[in-house]
């Protein structure tokens, strides 16, 4: 009896230990703490949870956007920062980086120089048949379902999602995936979408790794079962190129193979491909489609814009198969700026894209943005998205309109939109894949328009992807695409109807137009 109240009286002491560290903690983070005096929720000032719930949620981008500062430039354009520490939850190999994750300067730009010679504009002029192919079965695709059913809609996001899958696995390693066409890979796409999450969540508040919490999470989501599965068959995908021998297509792995470790003493999860491959993939195959169903979302839903568009392309071109790159789909500039405000207005990367000095105990000086003293590891970052929705430098921002990449406005507001511009991020850690990006894009988005014309569903199927009247967590106007960030964006919707034009579609069915099963689902799942 003695022993139990000894235990309680000492237990009641431990509790009241921790209650008076936390209370001082959590007093001094919000008074004395050199980060104190910068405006922002006080929740956010005394705890990471903060990120960890809009994370959870997937609204962090809309968070930040309302407690937003200016400091892009200071920050990615900073030599002396580096990515922050929280990326190394992202590592998928013990030891081994990725070059998403790896932090070491020296280390990265390594890493750059190979992994880049993938993505070089050569590289993607060898590589465009293949977008070409794939971008023809979306075509194909549509004409199917649209001619063997007058009245269906097809929800873009899946859509767009297989199409942008298949053509960076294809990148990575020669293998089709075929998910456009057949849903028994279809898990990949859905496990990476729950990885990118996952990832978030970890890198938002990194003490779900080190206190081994992201198994409680598991509980909730499943997500391990759906990672596993998908990394099941990256594994037979990379085994079968193995096998295949380094010549037999031209992709990443051919590219790379002897300059990166490819085997992992044995066990190909532990090999540096195997960590490039699990970014390479959504970070080719997700960013893309965000901006294509973007595109989709608010070209249905403007048709000043959407004539304006549709008449370049097809005063342009006088057949389909030139709309590919090169001089003539350069000067295509209005579809430029549509592709330029998608990506503005809807970030495919809208999460706080972390950075931390890198200085040595040796390196003297301070970490300065925008005028500001940054005490040392102290992590800081910015959102795309709400980059990009500052009314200071899009006004209206919440408008789709290609025309403010023309604007008559003064020199200097244009020059200060293009600086704040930035989807691809900026400094020596910006996106590798921008060519290759424009390039799928401007092709798929041409050539559905020189086939095909388009519209919104009607009723409550031509709302999906929209905001909803009277939301009061951020998505409430009902003229905005919604993104749910995941680091990646993922969405659903927009629904459209699709005609072909008489005058054109011949083109795309020579050769036989196979008649496949309609097995895109209507509904994405998020
Ligand atoms: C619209 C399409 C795309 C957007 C908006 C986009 C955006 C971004 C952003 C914001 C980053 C920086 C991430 C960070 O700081 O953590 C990034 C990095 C990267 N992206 Fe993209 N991306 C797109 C398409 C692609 C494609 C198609 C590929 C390749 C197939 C690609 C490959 C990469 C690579 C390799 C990096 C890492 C670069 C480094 O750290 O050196 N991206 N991307």
């Amino acid at each position: 009896m003695a022993f139990i109240n000894l235990l309680a009286v000492v237990l009641v002491y431990i509790g009241l230990g921790l209650l008076f560290y936390a209370l001082f903690l959590l007093g001094y983070r919000a008074t004395l703490h050199p980060l104190s005096k910068y405006p922002g929720p006080l929740v956010a000032r005394l705890t990471d949870i903060y990120s960890l719930y809009y994370a959870a949620s997937k609204r962090l981008h809309l968070a930040i956007w309302q407690n937003h500062l200016d400091f892009a430039q200071d920050i990615y354009n900073n030599e002396r920062l580096s990515k922050s520490r929280a990326y190394l939850v992202a590592m998928q190999a013990p030891g081994v980086h990725s070059i998403f994750d790896v932090i070491d300067r020296q280390l990265h730009r390594k890493k750059r120089k190979v992994i880049g010679q993938a993505l070089t504009q050569r590289a993607m002029r060898d590589f465009e048949p293949i977008i070409i192919e794939q971008t023809t079965v979306f075509l194909k695709k549509i004409y199917d379902v649209s001619r063997v059913t007058p009245y269906c809609p097809i929800n873009m996001t899946p859509a767009c999602r297989y199409l942008g899958a298949d053509i960076v696995s294809l990148l990575a390693f020669g293998q089709a995936l075929n998910t456009q066409t057949s849903s028994e890979n279809r898990f990949l796409v859905e496990g990476l979408g729950a990885g990118s999450f996952f990832q978030n969540m970890r890198i938002q508040y990194p003490k779900l790794a080190r206190l081994r919490l992201s198994s409680l999470l598991d509980l909730f989501t499943n997500i391990r079962n759906k990672r596993a599965k998908a990394k099941e068959l990256i594994e037979k995908l990379i085994t079968t190129h193995i096998a295949e021998g380094v010549d037999a297509k031209h992709d990443l792995y051919s590219i790379v193979a002897g300059q990166i470790d490819t085997k992992g003493n044995g066990n190909i999860r532990h090999s540096e491909f195997w960590t490039e491959s699990l970014f390479f993939l959504p970070a080719g195959g997700d960013t893309t489609s965000t901006c294509l169903a973007t595109l989709f979302f608010y070209l249905s839903r403007n048709p000043v814009c959407y004539k304006k568009l549709s008449e370049e392309i097809r005063s342009t071109f006088t057949s389909g198969s030139e709309i590919r790159d090169g001089p003539q789909l350069r000067s295509c500039e209005y579809l430029r700026a549509c592709i330029d405000e998608a990506l503005r207005i809807a970030s495919p990367v809208p999460s706080v894209l972390w950075r931390e000095a890198v200085l040595t105990a040796t390196e003297k000086g301070d970490i300065v943005v925008d005028g500001h003293v940054i005490p040392r590891g102290t992590q800081v970052g910015v959102s795309l998205y709400s980059l990009h929705h500052n009314p200071d430098y899009f006004p209206d921002p919440f408008t789709y309109k290609p025309e403010r990449w023309f604007a008559d406005a003064s020199e200097t507001q244009s020059s200060t939109m293009r600086e704040a511009f930035n989807p691809f991020s900026l400094g020596s850690r910006a996106c590798a894949g921008k060519a290759m990006a424009y390039m799928e894009i401007s092709v798929l988005i041409g050539r559905t328009l020189w086939y095909f014309d388009f519209k919104a569903a009607q009723g409550a199927e031509g709302q999906l992807g929209a905001g909803k009247e009277g939301d009061k967590t951020g998505r409430g106007r009902t003229s905005e695409f919604q993104i749910y960030d995941v680091f990646s964006s993922m969405h659903d919707g927009p629904n459209l109807l699709f005609s072909s034009r008489k005058e054109t579609i011949g083109e795309i069915l020579e050769g036989g137009c196979r008649i496949v099963p309609h097995e895109w689902p209507s509904q994405a799942t998020r």
